[in-house]
């Protein structure tokens, strides 16, 4: 068995006396490639946060590169993390220049500051910012981009340090049918690459989960004990309950019709052809 790269062991975060997410138990090894799947709002940037070293449990432990969190210094952890989210994007100062918005991604920083960079560790920013088609954004401001320019961006960003761990939150959300598919097509070739870099993918499309993810951990809510229902499926607080992962496995496994009819609560079918997954509500 490969390395463990990410576990999380019973773990439960809580905000504002409302149980966000809970037993949440999840292992990833090196070189997997993970679907982390679930509806809006059940918890899966929650999860994000933990595992890109953004945020801490309540309860439970999380390991991430073989060092507990909260007992390692994250900064040290997040230079071998890759991680690309619209949280992320949000933090560059305003006129950063992209180029410097990929280079920085080597120590994990968002705003240049007095940091200098090789010519190399420049060349490569600038060979990733080609690969995903937007080399000609250098001397841009971060803040001018589209929402398209600005995943690529960060998606390349990611991968400048190449990480150990890569994490990227939803990166396809935002983008037009040509910008998708043409992220969805690094993303196959990240998910297809033979390396022992682990990769989650945060999603709450079936379509986009590109080729070459083969594992998948779905969120779904726990059920709200008896004492605590009330008649809208909602807590004694007017709280949805909390989300937890319902199903780690692998995708064929565990995409059917019957978990997402129950997961989305009405009757869902599946499709899986061409290496890609779609579902609509019959
Ligand atoms: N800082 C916070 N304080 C209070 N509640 C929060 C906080 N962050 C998130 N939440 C709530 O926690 C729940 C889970 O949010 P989260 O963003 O993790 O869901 P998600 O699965 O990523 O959703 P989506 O698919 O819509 O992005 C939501 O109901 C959200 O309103």
């Amino acid at each position: 068995m490969s390395e463990t790269v990410l576990q999380l062991d019973n773990v439960e975060f809580r905000r504002n006396r409302r149980v966000i997410i809970t037993d949440v138990n999840l292992t990833i090894h090196a070189g997997e490639r993970w679907v982390l799947f679930g509806p809006n709002g059940i918890g899966k940037s929650t999860a994000v946060g933990m595992l890109a070293t953004r945020t801490f449990p309540s309860e439970g432990k999380v390991f991430i590169l073989g060092h507990q969190l909260g007992k390692y210094d994250v900064f040290k952890l997040r230079t071998r993390i890759g991680l690309a989210s619209a949280a992320l994007g949000r933090q560059f100062p305003e006129g950063e220049d992209p180029l410097n918005a990929v280079v920085t991604g080597l120590s994990a920083v968002t705003g240049k500051w007095h940091d200098e960079y090789t010519d190399e560790e420049y060349a490569r920013a600038r060979q990733l910012l080609r690969d995903f088609s937007v080399g000609y954004l250098e001397g841009k401001q971060m803040w001018r981009l589209s929402e398209g320019e600005r995943t690529r961006v960060l998606i390349a960003r990611a991968l400048m340090g190449d990480p150990e761990l890569l994490i990227m939150d939803e990166p396809t959300t935002g983008l037009d049918l040509g910008g998708r598919e043409q992220v969805m097509r690094t993303l196959s070739r990240i998910g297809r690459e033979a390396s022992n870099r682990a990769v989650v993918l945060v999603t709450h499309r079936l379509e986009e989960i590109p080729e070459g993810f083969d594992h998948i951990a779905i969120m779904g809510r726990k059920a709200v004990s008896a004492q605590d229902a009330t008649e809208d499926g909602v807590d004694s607080m007017g709280n949805p309950s909390a989300g937890t992962i319902i199903y780690t496995g692998s995708l064929e496994e565990g995409l059917t019709d019957e978990r997402l009819s129950e997961l989305f609560n009405m009757p869902i079918e599946v499709e899986h052809s061409h290496g890609r997954w779609a579902a609509y509500a019959v």
